[in-house]
């Protein structure tokens, strides 16, 4: 996104603000005139009631020209605004994972948030002004040339200097607000950090360390804004005493001239007023623009989060299904950082039947979630191939991807909202009977007649309100709600008692007679039944076979499985 080319999309209103801003302008531009006209009709004793009722309907224009102006500004504005962050989030929504992990969030919420809104003001308000002001200025300008332009010329001299001053000030002002800017969303971003982690802030007993990193971070915005504040307060004073010394010069070459009978007196007094005329516009012509540099600091900003690198740029059509595995994984290499570091996965390759229980064994840190995300496509192989139902999903769309997999998370992602919400955000259109269907496959009935409001309890941020096992329980009711061909279960019992993982183990098994279930678990138990196992160590595939097999065959497997089984044998 540009924001400017933004901004052009609402070009017509904002022009018809601006025009209405210039009559208005035109507006009080005449008043002088009609009040010298009824200071002369006065003067001659003529009948006032035309000055007068002209006077009044130019007031009533210029107020509903004023008020016209400012409302189709403000209307421009906020359909600009709207647009730069539609556009913002839904680029963010689609993002290219390794891209968004690099982000700062705190920062991405001020540039959404701060930055968009500052920018509306620039490319409506500020820029509304900076016409409006230049339009008077240049009026202002032509009248007094008309009426000395030697005098001009020595006022456009000594404005000359104060405005380029003024400019170079606003230039100031911008560099200073990007730091600002800048500071601000570091600031945001440490109070998101305790935020997201309030609970371990508390147990590690860091409020007073946190406090102080936070405030610092507060300090440093606080001095940059006093920065931008300073530089931003010389720009009137600059003006002034450009205007004043201007003043002095003219009224003082001015008089003299008058003296020697080169200049009439009324001449003078009227070049002089309408120097007083022109300085208001003026001042208000160089804080517009210094606003408007402010405002490009934030634009900046915003262009820069808008370039975030895309996971799809255009989706291709949707694939044919072939019959034969579910899922392979052909020669696949991956590492997060780029090469030379050593990849996560290096060279796996397996299959996996359109139905049944795969399990994926292997130490801490062997690659097996990475696995998972490379099969849901969040990020790309180095090497090698991952193919689903006989297609390479590097050359499916992304949504059809996603559709054919059900995915339930380490750290089952559930959201504000409730449980219905929960349960069907990945098919909105769900009927009661599917979502009982899958409440009692995943044994949450009892625990949803249980809740107060039943399926539409609300929930807290991360679904607080649920114990872990239930919560991971309702990840794996979304999951069977989107009837998956493949459904990935990342340590999907952790926090199950034996009880309740039991009555899942019959689940996955009747699931499995459906679809293809992988799943990853360190308890071993839970996959002692799996049709096939992949025992993987270091990024690579050791060993594939049943439970009996590996026990006879791989070493690392007869290791986990004694002190795994052992140990939960003398838990019971
Ligand atoms: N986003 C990431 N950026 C960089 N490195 C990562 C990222 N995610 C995982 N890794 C690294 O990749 C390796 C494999 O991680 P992965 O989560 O796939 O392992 P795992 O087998 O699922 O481990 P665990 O059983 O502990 O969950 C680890 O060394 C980890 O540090």
């Amino acid at each position: 996104m540009n924001v400017w080319e933004t901004a052009k999309a609402h070009r017509p209103l904002l022009i018809a603000g601006i025009t209405l801003g210039l009559l208005g302008a035109v507006a009080s531009l005449a008043q002088p005139l009609l009040i010298g006209e009824l200071i002369g009709a006065v003067a001659k004793d003529s009948p006032l009631f035309w000055p007068i009722a002209s006077i009044v309907a130019l007031f009533c224009a210029d107020a509903v020209l004023a008020a016209a102006h400012a409302y189709a500004i403000g209307r421009a504005g906020e359909n600009i605004v709207f647009d730069m962050r539609r556009t913002l989030v839904g680029r963010l929504l689609r993002a290219d994972m390794a891209a968004f992990g690099r982000l700062d969030h705190g920062d991405v919420f001020t540039r959404v948030v701060t930055d968009t809104s500052i920018a509306r003001v620039s490319l409506s308000q500020s820029l509304a002004q900076i016409v409006t002001s230049g339009f008077m200025v240049v009026g202002g300008i032509a009248a007094m040339a008309w009426i000395d332009w030697p005098l001009l010329l020595l006022s456009l001299g000594c404005l000359g200097a104060a405005s380029v001053v003024s400019l170079l000030l606003a230039r100031r002002v911008r560099q200073a607000s990007l730091v600002n800017r800048e500071d601000t969303s570091s600031f945001g971003s440490g109070v998101q950090r305790v935020m997201g982690g309030m609970s371990t802030v508390k147990t590690s007993r860091a409020e007073a360390r946190e406090d102080a990193r936070i405030t610092a971070l507060a300090g440093r915005a606080r001095r940059s804004g006093i920065r931008v504040s300073a530089i931003s307060a010389m720009l009137t004073p600059a003006m002034n005493v450009g205007t004043q010394v201007c003043l002095a010069a003219v009224v003082g070459w001015g008089m003299s001239r008058v003296a020697t009978g080169a200049m009439e007196l009324s001449a003078l007094t009227a070049f002089v007023m309408y120097l007083f005329y022109l300085v208001a516009p003026l001042v208000m012509l160089f804080l517009a623009i210094g606003e408007f540099q402010q405002g490009r600091a934030a634009i900046d900003r915003v262009t820069e989060l808008s370039h975030l690198e895309q996971e799809e740029a255009v989706a291709p059509p949707p694939a044919e299904l072939l019959p034969g595995p579910a899922v392979r994984f052909d020669g696949v290499t991956f590492g997060y950082a780029p090469p030379p570091a050593a990849p996560v996965v290096e060279d796996v390759s397996f299959s996996v039947p359109p139905h049944g229980l795969t399990a994926i064994v292997g130490p801490s840190g062997a690659g097996k979630t990475t696995l998972f995300q490379l099969l849901e496509r969040l990020h790309r192989p180095g090497e090698g191939s991952v193919h689903l139902r006989g297609v390479d999903i590097a050359t499916m769309p992304l949504d059809q991807v996603r559709g054919l997999i059900g995915y339930v998370e380490q750290e089952s992602a559930l959201i504000r909202g409730t449980v219905r919400e929960n349960l069907t955000y990945a098919d909105p259109d769900a009927d009661d009977g599917a979502i009982a269907h899958v409440v009692r496959l995943a044994g949450l009935t009892d625990v949803l007649a249980g809740l107060p409001q039943g399926l539409d309890t609300p929930l807290g941020e991360r679904g607080a309100g649920l114990s872990g096992g239930q919560r991971q329980r309702l990840a794996i009711a979304r999951t069977l709600l989107q009837r998956p061909q493949v459904i990935l279960l990342d340590e999907a019992t952790a926090h199950l008692d034996s009880e309740a993982e039991a009555a899942l183990r019959d689940t996955i098994a009747t699931v499995s007679q459906e679809c293809a279930v992988i799943a990853i678990a360190h308890r071993l138990s839970t996959v002692v039944d799996a049709d096939r196992i992949i025992v993987l160590e270091a990024g690579r595939v050791r060993a594939t076979g049943t439970h009996h097999e590996l026990l006879d065959s791989d070493e690392l497997y007869r290791r986990i499985a004694s002190r795994q089984l052992l140990t939960e044998g003398a838990a019971r």
